[in-house]
This record gives C-alpha cells, sequence and structure tokens, in this order.
C-alpha cells in the first residue's frame, strides 16, 4: 500500500494516457470511471457489487452528507469509509456545485454561500475552509477545492469574476487543507468555454500547486461539440505529471472524446440514474427495456456483457420486473450500466497501452451505429 499519493503516467496514445494512481486505500487505474455514491450510497448497489463492476473509487458529496447525516455524525461513526462500508478510495465533491443546482435561498459572498437545505428547510454555510473541515471529517481520500461554478451560457465577464472568485478560494482551501500525506487535494479549472481564461485558470492553480487537476465549468448544459472544442485545449494546459479530472462526465461517448483528449478520471450519476429508469447502455447502443418490443424476448440485453443482468436474465425478464415496478429492476440495470462503463475505461486502459486507441475508437463508434438492438 503507497503510504503517498502518486501518479505513474504508464502509456500515451496521441493524447490519450494510461496509468495508476496509487493511494494508502489502493490503486487507481486511469483512465477511471468514478460511480457517484451521493448519499454514502451507489443506489440500488451494495459497496461489494460496485466493486465487482470493475470501479476502484468511488464519489461522494459534501453538500448531501453535511445535511444528512452531517460529516460530524460519519466522523464520530469511524469515517465514509467505514459508515458506507467501501474501503477503497473516495473522491469527494467540494459542495459548491451542488449547492448551485439544489439548495434554496442561496447568497454568494467573498467569503462563501449561505443556503437552505433543499431536504428540511435548515440553514447553512459552506466556505472554502468548512468545506475541508467536512471533507477531511468523512474521511476522503481524495478532496476537492471549494469552487463556483457558473451556469452557462453566462457573458465573459460574469465567467471572469467567477473563475477569479474561484481561484482566491482555491488558495483558501490550499491553506485549510494543510499537510496530509496520503490524502490528496485537486485544483478545479474555471473559465467557461473562453481559451484565455482556462489559461488563467490553470496558471494560477499551478502557482498554488495540486496533487491533480480538474476541468471544472463543463457538463452544464453546454452540449458536447463545445465542451470537446473545450476539452480540444484546456487538460493541455495542465500538468502532464499530475492525474485531470473532468467532473459530471458523461454519456458513453462523451467519455470515450474526454479520454481522447487527455482526461484522466470521470464521475457521472447517468449510468446509475438511467438504470433505475430502465436505459440501458449497451455496447450498441440505447437499450428502453420498458419499450413493449422486449416482453417476449428471450435474448440477454447485450450478448458480450459478462454482468449478471446479462448472464442470467432475458430482456423480456427485465421488461417484467421494470414494468411491475420491482426493486431488482433498478439493482441488475445499474449493474449492468455500471459493468458497461467500467468495460470501456478496460478497453481504453488496453487500448492506450498497445497503441491501438484510434482503432478501438473506430470499432466503438461502429458497434453503436449498428442500431438493431
Ligand atoms: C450529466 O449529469 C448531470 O449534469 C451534472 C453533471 N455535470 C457536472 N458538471 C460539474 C462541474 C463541477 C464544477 O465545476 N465544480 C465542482 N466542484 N463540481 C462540479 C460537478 C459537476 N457535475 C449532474 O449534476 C447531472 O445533473
Ligand atoms: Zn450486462
Amino acid at each position: 500500500m503507497a503510504e503517498r499519493f502518486n501518479f505513474e503516467l504508464k502509456a500515451t496514445d496521441g493524447k490519450a494516457r494510461t496509468g495508476v494512481i496509487n493511494t494508502p486505500r489502493g490503486e487507481i487505474r486511469t483512465p477511471a470511471f468514478m460511480p457517484v455514491g451521493t448519499a454514502a450510497t451507489v443506489k440500488a448497489m451494495m459497496p461489494e457489487s460496485v466493486r465487482a463492476t470493475g470501479a476502484d473509487i468511488l464519489l461522494g458529496n459534501t453538500y448531501h452528507l453535511m445535511l444528512r447525516p452531517t460529516a460530524e455524525r460519519i466522523n464520530n461513526l469511524g469515517g465514509l469509509h467505514k459508515f458506507m462500508n467501501w474501503e477503497r478510495p473516495i473522491l469527494t465533491d467540494s459542495g459548491g456545485f451542488q449547492v448551485m443546482s439544489l439548495a434554496g435561498l442561496r447568497k454568494l459572498t467573498e467569503k462563501g454561500v449561505t443556503f437552505k437545505s433543499h431536504i428540511d428547510g435548515s440553514k447553512h454555510e459552506l466556505t472554502p475552509e468548512r468545506s475541508m473541515e467536512i471533507q477531511r471529517l468523512l474521511g476522503s481520500d481524495i478532496v476537492m477545492c471549494f469552487d463556483e461554478c457558473p451556469a452557462l451560457p453566462a457573458d465573459r465577464d460574469r465567467i471572469a469574476e467567477s473563475m477569479r472568485l474561484s481561484m482566491r478560494w482555491a488558495e483558501r482551501s490550499k491553506d485549510a487543507f494543510g499537510d496530509r500525506p496520503g490524502h490528496a487535494l485537486f485544483g478545479i479549472q474555471q473559465g467557461g468555454l473562453e481559451q484565455d481564461f482556462r489559461e488563467e485558470s490553470a496558471e494560477a492553480l499551478q502557482k498554488i500547486g495540486f496533487d491533480g487537476y480538474a476541468v471544472g465549468g463543463l457538463a452544464v448544459g453546454e452540449g458536447q461539440e463545445a465542451m470537446f472544442g473545450c476539452l480540444d485545449y484546456a487538460p493541455d494546459m495542465l500538468p502532464v505529471d499530475k492525474p485531470r479530472y473532468l467532473m459530471g462526465v458523461g454519456k458513453p461517448d462523451d467519455i470515450v472524446g474526454a479520454v481522447k483528449r487527455g482526461i484522466d478520471m470521470m464521475d457521472c450519476v447517468l449510468p446509475s440514474r438511467s438504470g433505475r429508469t430502465g436505459q440501458a447502455f449497451t455496447r450498441y447502443g440505447v437499450v428502453n427495456i420498458k419499450n413493449a418490443r422486449h416482453a417476449d424476448d428471450p435474448r440477454p440485453l447485450d450478448e458480450t456483457c459478462t454482468c449478471p443482468a446479462c448472464t442470467n436474465y432475458s430482456r423480456a425478464y427485465l421488461h417484467h420486473v421494470f414494468r411491475s415496478n420491482e426493486m431488482i429492476s433498478g439493482m441488475l440495470l445499474t449493474w449492468h450500466n455500471l459493468h458497461y462503463f467500467q468495460t470501456i475505461m478496460q478497453e481504453m486502459r488496453d487500448a492506450i497501452a498497445a497503441g491501438t486507441f484510434d482503432a478501438w475508437e473506430k470499432k466503438f463508434h461502429e458497434d453503436r451505429a449498428r442500431g438493431d438492438i
């Protein structure tokens, strides 16, 4: 077990990279996809099932856990790993993004954000210092700076002002984080879709110095073309020897495009959230299992998939349990989706190591064009 946190680049293929992040709680193979475990659970999944899909690390949320059951309670009970029975690495988001997307009555000042809980209306405050304290109480292995993520579209002045606030908060986050061997603090690049602001943000973060760097401010409704346009230059502005984490992404083709552009880590609610609604991601495209055409289909969801849903059940069964709103429906489809996302991550890690990423990407898109699913 590594005592400290370090990133080893193993191979590159074009801009795509594969490597390993060594942490005291185990290694993270990159490029890595992190299932989202917002309220101390990856919804509908036991932790051992999450591990069985191939995940090395999962994501938790400062915002949700500070409201319920509170970071202090989790700390008193031994920390988030023990609390949720996941002993491998956990990355926690810092709360600012979730406050802006979930909380009510928000007031943003230089100090931080005050807001009302979306659960019970109680009043709370998040600052860089409080966010660092919460993530420390949780026992998070990878801590995110407290930042502000502006909703797009926004005008340049708004984006610049927000990015510069986030850079001042990054400095305060680093000061409050202190020196914690074996724990990492990641800075978050902001700047919207403005190349000059992205450059200014990357320079500001590197002057402060972080263990990893996230590309923030994306996957906020800008669309894939605009996101890829930004990813054509933003990751290159970040240190080559540190992990690069694209927050909140995404659909399978978003993930492949991000890895192609030099991203090492991603997280998204999509596979779990859509699994609960009956939307299955397969090698050949998306299957909405509630559609009547699956009612008598004896085939598995995806013949190439080795997950429990595809190994032991027919489309007809999955269709039935979704139509009858049985709990097993969300469990099986969430497991399948997370398994599929981890399968493409493993295939990309192998392809980059073999120098065959372009050929792999070509087949990835050809398979999805088949359409007869
Ligand atoms: C596709 O899923 C939908 O879209 C959102 C994912 N998109 C996203 N962009 C993000 C940006 C940031 C950021 O700039 N800073 C911090 N600290 N955290 C972030 C978290 C983010 N998540 C989900 O909420 C979901 O509704
Ligand atoms: Zn499957």
